[in-house]
Parts: C-alpha cells; structure tokens; sequence
C-alpha cells in the first residue's frame, strides 16, 4: 500500500547546498552534478519549467586553489568565490549539455530585488528562459555582494536566496537538497535518537526548538536558514520538500508524490491511496 503527495508541480525551484556538490576535501562532487543534470533534463523534456540555485562558488573555488578553509578576509573569499563559480558553471554547461539542455547563469544580490525595476527585470529575465526551456542556474553574486550602511546587497544565505527565487520565478514548488534525509527532532549527527518529521505545516516554537547548528564547514545557514526558507514559502501559500541529495533521482519520487524527506507544506496532506 503506497500513500500519494499530490504536488504536481508545473514550475519547480531546486536548491543544492554546498555539502551536495562538494566533496569533503573541497573537490567538485561530479557525480552527483552529472546525476542532477540528467534528472532536471528529464523534468525539462516532460514539460516542468525547472530553475536550479546551486551554492559551491566558495567550496569550489577552495578547491581549484588547493586551500581548506575559507580565508578570513573578504576581499580574498569574493576573489575565491569568482574563481570557483565560473569553474562551476562550466561544469554545469557541459554536464547539462550531453543531453543537449541549455543552462544559463543568474547571479543575484539582495539590491537587485529591493528596486522595483530591476525586480520585474529579474523577473522577466526568468519568464524568458522559461518559456524557452532553459534552465537558470542562480546563486548569489558573492564576488561583489558584500552589505553597506545603507545598501544592503548580501542575501542571509542560499537557502533564503532560494525561497526569494521562489517568489520570483512563481514556482509551484522548492525542493531543497541537502546532506541530511530531511528535518529532524534535533541534529541527528549529535543527538542519535532524532527522528525524521514527515511533514510540517507550521514553523512554531516546537519546530524551531529543534534546529541544531549547521552541519558542513562552508555552507552558511545550516538548518536555520531552511526553517526560514521554509517559513517564507509557506507564507507564500506554497510548499518545500527538503530532503537528500546524495541522490538527485530523489527529485523523481519527490514528484512521483513518495514520502521522502520532509515536506513543508501550509495546508495537511489529504493522503491518496493507490
Ligand atoms: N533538526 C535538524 N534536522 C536535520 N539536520 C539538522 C537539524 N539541525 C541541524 N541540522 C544540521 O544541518 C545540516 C544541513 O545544513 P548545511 O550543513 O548548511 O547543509 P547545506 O550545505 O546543504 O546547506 C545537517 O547536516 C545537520 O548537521
Ligand atoms: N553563494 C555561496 C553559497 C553559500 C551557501 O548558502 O551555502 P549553503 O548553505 O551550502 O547553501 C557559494 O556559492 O559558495
């Protein structure tokens, strides 16, 4: 007996985290990255309009330069950030290309959005690539995004960048990949009998109580950025899975409506029995 989300998304927002894309010693996860372009190709190629938010400009950049700390200075972590990102996006292009995909790179700062020209200008740039089928990869524009006083240009993280993205490009839908299956009652890499929550309507005290600190040493929000994101997509009226991404063919049973990870969801899942 299997039991059915019904999430049936047209447009669908997936977000991969640092810890999804690089390997522990700072170097490119090129088989999960190869994974993902075929299975978002496939989405593309059945008629779902898919936007990626990828982060890994900073682990990646780490890598290329053979360092495996984030320098501590700004000026040095932007120059890292610009050299990792370009090398990202190449190996998107041409991982996505085998499957003759498009792919182009979207690279944002909070100021953009704040403008309403320039926000409606985001938002047909992603309108555009839509209805040609191209993929977006967005991430933020860590090489120049860095708050003022008074001109504030850095998102908090990628997880909020991504539910921002959400709002943006009116998807149905954010799915965001981690390294962890989804949310739990505590941080299961410390506390071992945490137990995974399948499905959340609310971000109330009770579910914040149980965010634990962040998991990987170059990602930047851990899993209070992803309530947050979460919060703001619902608020929105829309829903979030969270859920791992060793595997990317997970975006597969995410949309086949299975029972993995956690979903975010504002109204309780009417189960469908099949
Ligand atoms: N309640 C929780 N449920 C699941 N993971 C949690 C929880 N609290 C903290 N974490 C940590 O958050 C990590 C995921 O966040 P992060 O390391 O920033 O990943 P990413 O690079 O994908 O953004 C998990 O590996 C885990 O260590
Ligand atoms: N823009 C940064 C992303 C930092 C970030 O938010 O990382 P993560 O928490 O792993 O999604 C980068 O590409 O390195």
């Amino acid at each position: 007996m299997t039991f059915l989300r019904k999430l049936n998304p047209k447009k669908v927002v997936v977000k991969v985290g640092t810890s999804t894309i690089v390997l522990p010693n700072n170097k490119v996860n090129l088989r999960t990255i190869s994974r993902l372009a075929f299975v978002l190709t496939d989405l593309c190629n059945r008629g779902i309009e898919v936007v990626l938010v990828s982060s890994g400009a900073m682990g990646v950049g780490l890598g290329i330069l053979n360092l495996a700390n984030r320098p501590a200075e700004i000026p040095e972590q932007q120059a890292i950030s610009a050299i990792g990102q370009s090398n990202l996006i190449g190996i998107y292009t041409k991982e996505f290309s085998i499957y003759q995909q498009i792919v182009a790179q979207v690279l944002l700062t909070r100021d953009v959005l704040l403008y309403p020209e320039s926000h409606q200008n985001v938002i047909n740039t992603f309108d555009t690539m839509l209805r040609r089928r191209i993929i977006p990869i967005v991430n933020e524009n860590d090489s120049i995004s860095i708050d003022e006083l008074d001109h504030k240009t850095a998102f908090s993280d990628n997880d909020e960048l991504s539910a921002i993205v959400t709002e943006v490009a009116d998807a149905d839908l954010l799915i965001v990949l981690s390294d962890i299956d989804g949310f739990y009652t505590g941080n299961p890499h410390k506390d071992e009998t945490a137990t995974l929550i399948p499905e959340i309507n609310e971000i109330d005290d009770e579910i914040l109580s149980y965010v634990g600190g962040k998991g990987s040493k170059l990602g930047t929000g851990g899993m209070a950025t992803k309530i947050s994101a979460a919060k703001r997509v619902l608020a929105h009226g829309k829903p979030m899975v969270l859920a791992n991404g060793r595997n990317p063919e997970v975006i597969f049973d995410i949309l086949d409506g299975q029972e993995v990870g956690t979903l975010f969801t504002p109204k309780k899942t009417v189960h469908v029995k099949e």
